[in-house]
């Protein structure tokens, strides 16, 4: 053997395919959709994309796409990068009065000049596809969605969904949490939670004193502070579910396609019992979990929910 050669690894981890996943939670949806049809109602999506950020037009493009597939109606709004605050104000409230729109998202991030929290807290929160505007987040926190039927944020929506439709099941596990942005860190505690997960959950970010000391007690790992390969295999404990959330874009001094990389270094797949890959992993699921809220939201205004 050469010495150059790489020393032969193992990758022991089951993978949790998101696409997979995602195609599952697609099959039904198609099936709810239809229903919805029968009864002259069409699911209607919308996204609103302020200015051209090649990223976000991507990733605004595979919602539509895939919306579409299943039946969806699908609305594309598009604003220049300098709209104003009122122009964007006047489009949320276009799509609020709408009844063809059951739910829209509002691509972020939105141009720096803009007020993000004020164009948020302008959606209709029962047209929330993302789950996360502030009415919705504080039923979350007081609990009452069983009771008020109200959109779940998709990203934590989608780990957990990820996890359980691969039979692993949360119940007294440790889950923890790195990062605290709006996305993953900070509702995902919520919800796993909740009496019918019932995990427990260690939230971790830039303060936390010696990382890996938490880490390598985690029953799982939910990575989504954004910082590439944060969580390395040394820190893993042999077994643990792992699930890669970040994601970090490094332009190409060549000139080339930028690079993206994970919270996640690749070396984890060695000692993890379940990993997510990213791509491939939770990206889908929240795309997913988003047009499921969509759906949920028309099922209730047909008083099918
Ligand atoms: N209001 C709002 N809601 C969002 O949900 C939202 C947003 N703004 N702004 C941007 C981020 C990013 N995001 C992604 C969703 C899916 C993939 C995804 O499916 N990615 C594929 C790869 C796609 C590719 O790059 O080829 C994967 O992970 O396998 C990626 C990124 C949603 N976001």
């Amino acid at each position: 053997m050469s010495e150059t050669m790489a020393p032969q690894t193992e990758n022991r981890a089951v993978v949790l395919d998101g696409r997979a996943a995602a195609a599952e939670i697609k099959a039904e949806l198609e099936e709810r959709v239809a229903a919805l049809k029968a009864k002259g109602i069409t699911p209607g999506i919308a996204t609103v994309l302020v200015g051209g950020d090649p990223a976000s037009q991507l990733y605004v493009g595979m919602k539509h796409k895939q919306s579409k597939a299943i039946g969806m109606n699908s609305i594309q709004k598009e604003l220049p990068a300098d709209a104003t605050q009122a122009e964007v104000e006047a489009l949320i409230d276009e799509l609020n009065a709408d009844p063809g729109c059951h739910g829209y998202i509002v691509q972020l991030p939105l141009p720096k000049h803009l007020d993000t929290d004020a164009i948020l807290e302008r959606i209709d929160p029962a047209k929330d596809a993302d789950g996360l505007h502030p009415t919705n987040l504080g039923r979350l926190v007081l609990n009452v969605n069983g009771k008020i039927d109200t959109p779940l944020p998709c990203t934590p929506r989608g780990v957990i969904e990820l996890l359980v439709r691969n039979g692993y099941d949360l119940k007294g596990k440790h889950v923890v949490v790195v990062g605290r942005g709006v996305t993953i860190g900070r509702p995902i505690p919520l919800l796993l939670t909740r009496r019918e997960i019932n995990a427990t959950v260690t939230i971790t970010h830039t303060g936390t004193e010696d990382l890996g000391r938490h880490l390598r007690e985690a029953d799982v790992i939910v990575a989504g502070a954004g910082v590439k390969h944060i969580v390395k295999a040394e820190d893993v404990k042999p077994g643990a579910a792992v699930l890669d959330v970040g994601v970090t874009r490094e332009d190409d001094p060549e000139g080339g396609k930028p690079k993206v990389f994970g919270d996640v270094h690749p070396d984890v797949a060695q000692v993890a019992g379940y990993l997510s890959p990213n791509p491939g992993g939770v990206g889908p699921m929240t795309v997913a979990l988003l047009m499921t809220n969509v759906v949920e939201a028309a099922e209730r205004t047909a008083g099918l929910a």
